[in-house]
């Protein structure tokens, strides 16, 4: 590259959207800095994906007991402040983890909030910075409801810090962090209302599985408030007024903004560049190449079709690398990406959805799993799947809602994105028993 600037490749931000691809690209003798306002890795391992597991632990566990009551006796309760000590024990560490890949590569590491200048250069903590590419990686952020009262509401990351679980709690939206926060709040002993913005939770899922995932989670105590127009939320005390449609309210100790996320693509210099963005994220080519050349974007930041999760952030990054490192002029190509809700039950699917593939010419085999002897074992009430195939008996598509749902799309991916034929899935052997093995025996 050159030595007219500070670095060959410098990110903004140090979520997967970058660290995946920024160590391999300085161990390839690539100059890289990264600057990150926050906490070393971004999102994921602080306060999304990793937090969010280690607390889930917990409730995969009660579920399984409570199937096997009779046979595992005596009442299980999750101790919140202890659940919550223990994330922390198990996520602490990441940041200087991450930081010590980095900087044990070669990468410079700098702290602050970075503005761009001009094309090459940002500024960060009243320093300027320069390289021959940049690459914005800055994420999203929690959207917060332009309502009265807005302050007054939460995050996902408050949510995942608290030390004791408030009594009652209200969820606004009925996506991802709702569902999953209103499981284990609730298998943790609160009292949860979810305000839905429509009639549907989890749009991006198979809707007849989520029906199952909501009626068991009402079964279980959570209330959910359909077509529910939040307009304010008022203090009264040491209680909030969570307003909604013509001056209905319910009075809760907590509540948790779950309205979606939104770009950081704000006050960073981008107008200055005249670098395009839209309202879901930075334009990029086929190249992840915006508007102004030598800059790039990864990660959640991206105005993109597959889905804003950190599998896609590691592709991209990867692929960055390898484009950045002389090893591909390829444009970039996605694999079937994966989803799941870690439900409990979880929903998870890949490929083809199933209501793409009922207006087409594709076999779509619904299958009760409640009736595997393999599901049978730990007493599944709730376990369905549907997989899709082609004319030539081809999997396109899977999604199943069952305790072991994302276990099962692992299994399964190789055979939709290598288009496996008879011949690859009877070369392939799982081992016995398994849900592997239970799986593949469905092909
Ligand atoms: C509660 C929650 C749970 C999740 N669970 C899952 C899950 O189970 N599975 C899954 O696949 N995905 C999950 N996700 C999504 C996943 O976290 C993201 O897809 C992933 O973190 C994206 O990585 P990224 O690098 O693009 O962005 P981020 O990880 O958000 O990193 C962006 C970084 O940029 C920094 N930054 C922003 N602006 C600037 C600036 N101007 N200067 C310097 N630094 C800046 C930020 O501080 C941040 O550290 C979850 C997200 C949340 C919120
Ligand atoms: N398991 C996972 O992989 C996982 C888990 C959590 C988060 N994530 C990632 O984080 C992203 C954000 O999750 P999320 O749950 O915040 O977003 P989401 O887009 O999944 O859900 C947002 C919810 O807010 C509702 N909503 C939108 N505007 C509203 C308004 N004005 N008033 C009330 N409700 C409103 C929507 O109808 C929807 O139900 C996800 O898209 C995903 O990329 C992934």
């Amino acid at each position: 590259m050159t030595n007219q600037y500070d670095y060959d490749v410098l990110y903004l931000g140090s979520g997967h959207g970058t660290f995946d691809g920024a160590i391999p690209l300085a161990q390839s003798g690539v100059k890289v800095g990264v600057i990150e306002a926050d906490m070393i890795g971004g999102t994921c391992p602080n306060y999304g994906c990793n937090a969010k597991i280690t607390l889930d632990a917990p409730v995969v566990l009660m579920r399984a007991a409570e199937r096997l009551s009779g046979i595992v006796q005596g009442n299980l309760n999750i101790d919140w402040t202890q659940n919550e000590a223990h994330k922390e024990t198990v996520i602490n560490g990441l940041p200087d983890m991450i930081g010590g890949l980095l900087t044990d590569s070669g990468i410079d590491v700098i702290h602050g909030r970075g503005v761009f200048e001009d094309n090459h250069t940002i500024v960060v903590a009243g320093k300027s910075v320069t390289a021959d590419k940049i690459v914005i990686s800055t994420g999203l952020r929690p959207h917060r409801l332009d309502i009265s009262g807005s302050e007054l509401a939460h995050d996902s990351r408050d949510f995942m810090a608290l030390k004791t679980l408030p009594q009652k709690i209200a969820i606004i939206g009925s996506g991802y962090i709702s569902m999953e926060f209103a499981t284990i709040a609730n298998a943790a002993g609160a009292d949860i209302t979810v305000f839905m913005h429509g009639d549907r939770a989890l749009r991006q899922f198979h809707a007849p599985y989520v029906d199952k995932v909501v009626t068991d989670l009402k079964q279980r105590g959570v209330t959910f408030i359909s077509n529910a127009d939040v307009t304010a939320f008022e203090q009264n005390g040491d209680q909030i007024q969570v307003i909604y449609s013509d001056n209905q309210s319910l009075s809760v100790d907590w509540v948790l903004d779950a309205s979606g996320r939104v770009p950081n693509v704000d006050n960073i210099g981008l107008e200055t560049l005249g670098l395009t963005y839209t309202k879901s994220g930075i334009s990029v080519n086929d190249y992840l190449q915006t508007n102004i050349d030598n800059i790039y974007a990864s990660g959640d930041v991206i105005d993109k079709t597959q889905p804003k999760l950190t599998p896609t952030a590691i592709f991209e990054s990867m692929y960055l690398f390898k484009q950045f490192s002389g090893q591909t002029k390829a444009s970039i190509h996605y694999p079937v990406v994966p989803s799941v809700v870690f439900t409990s039950p979880r929903i998870a699917q890949a490929g083809m959805l199933v209501q793409d593939a009922e207006k087409g010419d594709y076999v779509v085999q619904q299958t009760d799993l409640t009736k595997d002897w393999y599901r049978q074992v730990d007493n599944e009430t709730l376990a369905d799947n549907t997989l899709i195939f082609d004319q030539q008996h081809n999997l396109v598509g899977v999604t199943e809602v069952s305790e072991q749902a994302e276990n099962v799309i692992n299994t399964l991916l190789p055979a939709i994105e290598f288009k496996f034929g008879p011949d690859e899935i009877g070369r392939l052997i799982h081992l016995f028993p398994s849900i592997g093995m239970a799986t593949w025996g469905q092909l």
